[in-house]
């Protein structure tokens, strides 16, 4: 029996990320093997810390004194060889260590977390503590009542953790030490709060106090009886501390709630049985011999809106099925995907697993133990299902491939596409993209014949595609239109409601207005702690940032000059809700956002309100383009379709084509012939026109050569460089080190993989949450020289002590550039 091992360190930095030697001690012989955890003590005061084993055997050239397991953690393997390969791939491709990796692809409830405690000795009575606590600060943690503190407690007191002193005060005897780990058990419950006495004297108390935010926070509850800490700081800006006090006033009362609930036994529509359309029969039949081949394979499934991409995946799902193998299916979110799931679940009842962000910890670690252990074999879920340990895998589908939700913009920052096909490689699984709006990179990689491509190019049953009508909004201003929708959009609305139809608006924003400006001076408010505007809401009448979540609320006066008329400029979903209140005054609406949909199945019964007629209007943002799938929606109305055109990256225009596309496509999709009308003050931008054709090839054609032109992806990959820190100057001196570091390794060593590197520019928004990021970008293709290029550059920069204050990543092919 192997009496060594090599393992991954949860503990190591990317400097020091390698895997390390350790002994198996005799009695941990049987039960350490690739893929389990273990306990290790790592590093130069033998901390333990958790780890996991990579491979048998030693590396015969290591030249330290290997040190010991201490612990086994799992019974069976968490991850099985192909997992174990996949993470060491990743790791060397994206620039994290192996322990990121397996933190992504293994569920949350898996995680172990070492609680260090230091408990005041017994013997040591109050008096002499409250002395000792002046030459050893960190003694203050502690009192008369609260005799023990985790590590973490007293670190957050402290400011930094007083290691000196608390190992001094062990010494002494005054305090002990005891370490452990626990079974991470977050997430399940949250806080929630409620009055402790009645409304009118909390009122008073608040009142008397002549304090604003208690009032706000009185007023809420007084409105909505209970609500959780988000909410609550939500609607009224309270903080921790605000609400801790009144907690200890005896003005709320707060307990722990179950954040959710067992997915919901709703009923589910019976199993349909179905005949393929002959279009769907003959993409079918191309994509069969495929997934039979033993072979890794890859396929672009390209479908018009409507076109019935869905009945192709179950069909290909059950062959594989039939074949004993599994699949995966990834949709971009879960939340605005519930028909598709719900076709899933009829179609293949109890051996689905649904995997996605919104289920309790427990929740998603139960799936994935179903899956582990091959009792589910049908897996939808978002982005880091891509990561299922499933059974024998044959199939993995990627629905709606272009959408930006496939690639993590955290560490490990990787495309669940890349990740999708290095799995059917190693694993022999046949991958298939599908999509109306193909990323273009997978367009590129059909056309250049890297995978077969297999065309629906009408809608299911010989419906039409909608009708397109351009509005041009310009000018009407001057008209005295003021409001958001203009007469083509109005008249649309107006005609289909009449014929008992519903209809669809999007507007690319939330809250109720964008922007306030000062119609004096032009004061817009700024977040304190990041370079943008604050958005206002109108439901709570407050300022909000969108990057980091600060809130305060709306001044009365313009803070820069005095003057009181502020701007609330721009539509936003709840000012649009208003107004089609006040156009279409007998009419319902609906409105579907962040906002409406934050509690729990609120977007499902949404969702459930309109598919039974008892909404005319759905008025929302990005959640009302994708997936619906509505018999009697037969307008479609884009308020805006300039929003996302102008930002400064080279996806805007694929992201607002696809967009536009997807949108205009939820109109007239039985029968009926819907329409669209995009409004617009670019009426001849050529993504405009594409979308409103519906002609993808022809706006690819024209994508590619821009991509070309500009050296992006995938005419070239882009790796980028991100440096933040809270100085500036900080970031700034780091990215020239590394710049001129770069430069001078591709003058010598590197001579044959020289790029030029841009920069140091300013990332699109240059403050979040006080720290200032700026990057570097290298045109450069992937491959072993860029690894080890751009791998040893990041390394020495971990390693260096000098740029302790800056974190520095690397992101290839980044969504915004
Ligand atoms: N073979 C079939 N038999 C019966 N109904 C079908 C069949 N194919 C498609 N449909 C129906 O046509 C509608 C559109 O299909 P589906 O939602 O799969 O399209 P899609 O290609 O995914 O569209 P989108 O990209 O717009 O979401 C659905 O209501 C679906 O039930
Ligand atoms: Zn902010």
């Amino acid at each position: 029996m192997q009496s060594v091992c090599r393992v991954a360190v949860s503990a190591a930095n990317y400097a020091f990320d390698r895997l390390y030697d350790y002994d198996i001690p005799e009695e941990l012989r049987g039960k350490v093997q690739p893929g389990v955890r273990v306990i290790v003590p790592f590093g130069k005061g033998s901390r333990t810390c958790e780890a996991i084993v990579v491979r048998m055997g030693c590396d015969p050239k290591a030249e330290y004194a290997r040190k010991s397991i201490c612990r086994v953690l799992d019974a069976e393997p968490v991850m099985d060889a192909h997992l174990l390969r996949l993470a060491a791939h990743l790791c060397s491709t994206l620039f994290c260590t192996f322990y990121d990796c397996a933190r992504a692809m293994l569920p949350a409830g898996l995680w172990f977390r070492r609680v260090e405690r230091y408990t005041l000795a017994e013997e040591i009575p109050e008096a002499q503590r409250a002395q000792l606590a002046q030459e050893y600060p960190a003694l203050s943690v502690f009192t008369r009542r609260k005799r023990t503190a985790t590590a973490k407690e007293i670190a957050k007191k402290c400011s930094e953790l007083p290691a000196e002193q608390l190992d001094a005060l062990c010494t002494r005897g005054v305090l002990t030490f005891s370490s452990e780990f626990d079974r991470r058990v977050s997430d399940k419950t949250v806080t929630m709060y409620g009055l402790a006495m009645p409304d009118d004297e909390a009122m008073r108390l608040a009142e008397r106090g002549r304090s604003p935010v208690r009032m706000e926070v009185v007023s809420a509850l007084m409105h909505e009886g209970a609500l959780s800490r988000h909410d609550l700081q939500y609607l009224s800006g309270a903080s921790n501390e605000v609400l801790r006090a009144m907690v200890k006033k005896g003005m709320l009362c707060q307990w722990e709630e179950e954040a959710f609930r067992l997915p919901e036994q709703e009923e589910l529509p019976p199993r349909q049985d179905f005949v393929l359309s002959p279009q769907q029969q003959a993409a079918y039949d191309g994509m069969e011999p495929l997934l039979l081949s033993g072979h890794p394979e890859a396929a672009l499934l390209f479908g018009v809106t409507g076109s019935g991409k869905t009945q192709v995946y179950l069909r290909l799902i059950e062959r594989t099925l039939r074949e004993g193998r599994s699949a995966i299916v990834l949709v971009p979110e879960i939340g605005l995907t519930p028909q598709l799931i719900r076709k899933f679940m009829a179609q293949f009842g109890e051996i689905t697993a649904v995997l996605h962000s919104a289920l309790s910890v427990g929740e998603r670690y139960d799936s994935w133990k179903r899956i582990r252990s091959g009792a589910a074999r049908v897996i939808v879920g978002t982005r880091s299902a891509v990561f299922a340990p499933a059974r024998n895998l044959g199939l993995l589908i990627l629905d709606e491939e272009q959408d930006d939700a496939y690639k993590s913009e955290n560490n490990p920052r990787y495309h669940a596409r890349d990740v999708a096909k290095y799995r059917a490689m190693q694993e022999n699984a046949l991958v298939v993209f599908g999509s109306a709006t193909p990323s273009i990179e997978t367009f590129y990689g059909a056309e250049i014949g890297k995978y077969p491509m297999f065309l629906l190019r009408e809608r299911y049953a010989g419906t039409q595609l909608p009708e397109v009508t351009i509005a041009d909004m310009r000018g009407l201003i001057r008209q005295g239109y003021t409001g958001a929708v203009g007469p083509v959009l109005r008249q649309a609305i107006d005609t289909c409601l009449a014929q008992g139809h519903q209809c669809i608006l999007f507007l690319n924003r939330r809250g109720a207005a964008r922007q306030v400006v000062c119609t004096a001076c032009g004061w817009t408010p700024q977040c304190p702690s990041c370079s943008v505007s604050m958005t206002y809401h109108s439901v709570n009448h407050r300022l909000v940032c969108h990057y980091c979540g600060h809130t305060e609320p709306l001044p009365r006066v313009c803070p820069s000059c005095g003057c009181t008329h502020l701007k609330t400029d721009g539509i936003g979903t709840q000012r649009l809700e208003q107004e089609l209140h006040e156009l279409f005054p007998e009419t319902s609406v609906l409105r579907m956002d962040a906002d409406t949909t934050a509690t729990k199945g609120a977007h499902a019964k949404l969702l459930a309100q309109v598919a039974d007629g008892k909404a005319d209007i759905l008025l929302g943002t990005q959640m009302v383009t994708k997936g619906l799938d509505f018999d009697n929606v037969t307008l479609v109305g884009i308020i805006d379709a300039d929003q996302a055109l102008f930002a400064q990256d080279y996806r805007a225009r694929e992201r607002t084509f696809s967009l536009l596309t997807q949108v205009v496509g939820r109109a007239g999709r039985r029968g009926i012939q819907g329409h669209a009308v995009i409004q617009t003050y670019s009426p001849e931008n050529p993504v405009i026109l594409n979308a409103a054709r519906q002609d993808y090839e022809r706006f690819y054609e024209e994508e590619i050569e821009m991509r070309r032109a500009l050296q992006c992806p995938p005419a070239a990959q882009i790796v980028v460089l991100t440096a933040s820190a809270e100085r500036e100057r900080d970031v700034l001196e780091a990215l020239v080190a590394v710049k001129a570091r770069l430069e001078s390794l591709m003058a010598g060593q590197f001579a044959d993989f020289c790029y030029p590197v841009l920069g140091p520019a300013p990332a699109a928004v240059v403050r979040v949450q006080n720290r200032y990021r700026y990057h570097l970008s290298i045109r450069c293709p992937e491959g072993r020289r860029r690894r080890e290029l751009i791998g040893g550059v990041l390394r020495e920069f971990a390693a260096n002590s000098k740029f302790r204050p800056v974190t520095l990543y690397a992101d290839i092919n980044p969504m915004q550039v």
